[in-house]
């Protein structure tokens, strides 16, 4: 037998900044990634994308999905991959079954209105997603110990709100109005998805993920009071259950609440734009903290970049910290500017 095949090598990384950097380790220097780096800017993404008749059969065929996550590890020269697939998984395997429309996004024919609905619908087999985990373990192989695979999911509050709305929304009025109507209902269904969520990442760190991040894309649509109760409770419950892995919380728009996440059982807490590193690094001392560049500052000049990049180090100073944006990149950013953004790191950051 050969001695690579031993687990201990097998389980050998060349870079680790961004495990490093998680576990609150100093680092020489700031690991960086982008949220939604697989997809949305390449055109080598585009051109498999194109190939298929859409997006869901290529998040359902492995082999394709890990293609692209592994595409910006090759292109963009990110310290970590992020597979390739979508929170929306979860709701489908609980029994609501998503379409992405293509220029508008994602669409569920049918939605929850009534605790009839809710009965309709179970708690997801993790076997049902068997595909993800097929699409993880190939990544890990092929990715050959060069960068850590960072596995995700949607936060509770996230993923009601599509199944109540049934897409996007300007206001989410009907899943915020059955905080107030019906908060047994609304408990009832955050508590499925919390356990359908770490049965489903609990597979994913099985066949390879070496860190997780939960994705609160509409924290920031809720009183900070219903935030704590509705949706916060739910990510403890989750961050509690897995202890294998690192995890990254990361609640768009929920500044209030940072405080309390220094309660939670993550490593990591992800920043977006509107949140001043500063103020984070006094709230939350023994946490990393992610983020949080704007989006936009991608569309600037180099020098602009540059300059804003320098700044953004600047604000984290000492504190373990992992590069990205304060959101997903814009699909209408020019890779090239993504690429600049991601040398400027390397270049410009000290190490913590
Ligand atoms: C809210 C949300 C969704 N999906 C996701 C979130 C949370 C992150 C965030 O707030 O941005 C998470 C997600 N979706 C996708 C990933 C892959 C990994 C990555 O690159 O980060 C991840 C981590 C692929 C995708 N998911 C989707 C695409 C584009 C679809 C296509 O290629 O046709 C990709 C690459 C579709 C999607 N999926 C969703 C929407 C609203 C859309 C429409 C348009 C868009 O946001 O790009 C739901």
């Amino acid at each position: 037998m050969s001695f690579i095949n031993l687990p201990i090598f097998a389980a050998m990384l060349e870079n680790d900044l961004i495990l490093r950097a998680a576990r609150g380790e100093k680092t020489e220097r700031t690991p960086v990634w982008l949220m939604r780096q697989a997809g949305r800017i390449l055109p080598e993404y585009r051109a498999v994308r194109n190939s298929l008749s859409g997006f869901k059969e290529l998040v359902e065929t492995p082999q394709l999905a890990a293609e692209v996550t592994i595409q910006p590890v090759d292109i963009l020269g990110v310290d970590a991959a992020i597979i390739f697939s979508d929170i929306l998984v979860i709701p489908e395997a609980m029994g609501l079954t998503y379409e992405m429309v293509e220029k508008k996004g994602p669409h569920f024919p049918k939605t929850v209105e009534s605790k009839h609905d809710i009965e309709r619908l179970k708690v997801a087999d993790p076997a049902d997603l068997g595909y993800v985990y097929e699409a993880l373990r190939i990544t890990k192989k092929e990715l050959d110990g060069r960068v850590p695979l960072i596995g995700f999911a949607g936060a509770p509050w996230t993923i009601f709100s599509y199944m109540i709305e049934g897409g996007g929304s300007k206001t989410f009025s009907k899943a915020r109005r059955m905080l107030y109507s019906d908060p047994a209902m609304a408990e009832h269904l955050l508590n499925m998805i919390t356990d359908s969520t770490i049965a489903y990442l609990k597979e994913q760190v099985k066949a390879g993920a070496d860190m997780l991040q939960i994705f609160d894309s509409w924290a920031g649509v809720l009183p900070p009071a219903h935030y704590s109760k509705f949706s916060l409770k739910y990510i403890s419950k989750i961050c509690d259950a897995i202890t294998e892995v690192p995890i990254t919380v990361f609640a768009k728009g929920a500044w209030w609440a940072l405080p309390e996440m220094a309660d939670i059982n993550c490593r990591t807490v992800g920043l977006d734009w509107n949140m001043d590193p500063k103020e984070a690094r006094r709230v939350l001392p023994n946490k990393t903290l992610q983020g949080n560049l704007d989006p936009c500052a991608l569309y600037g000049s180099n020098e602009v970049i540059k300059a804003e990049t320098k700044k953004m180090l600047a604000s984290f100073g000492d504190h373990p910290h992992i590069a990205n944006l304060g959101h997903g990149v814009y699909p209408d950013t020019d890779p090239n500017k993504v690429k600049y953004f991601i040398e400027m790191v390397k270049e410009l950051s000290p190490g913590t």
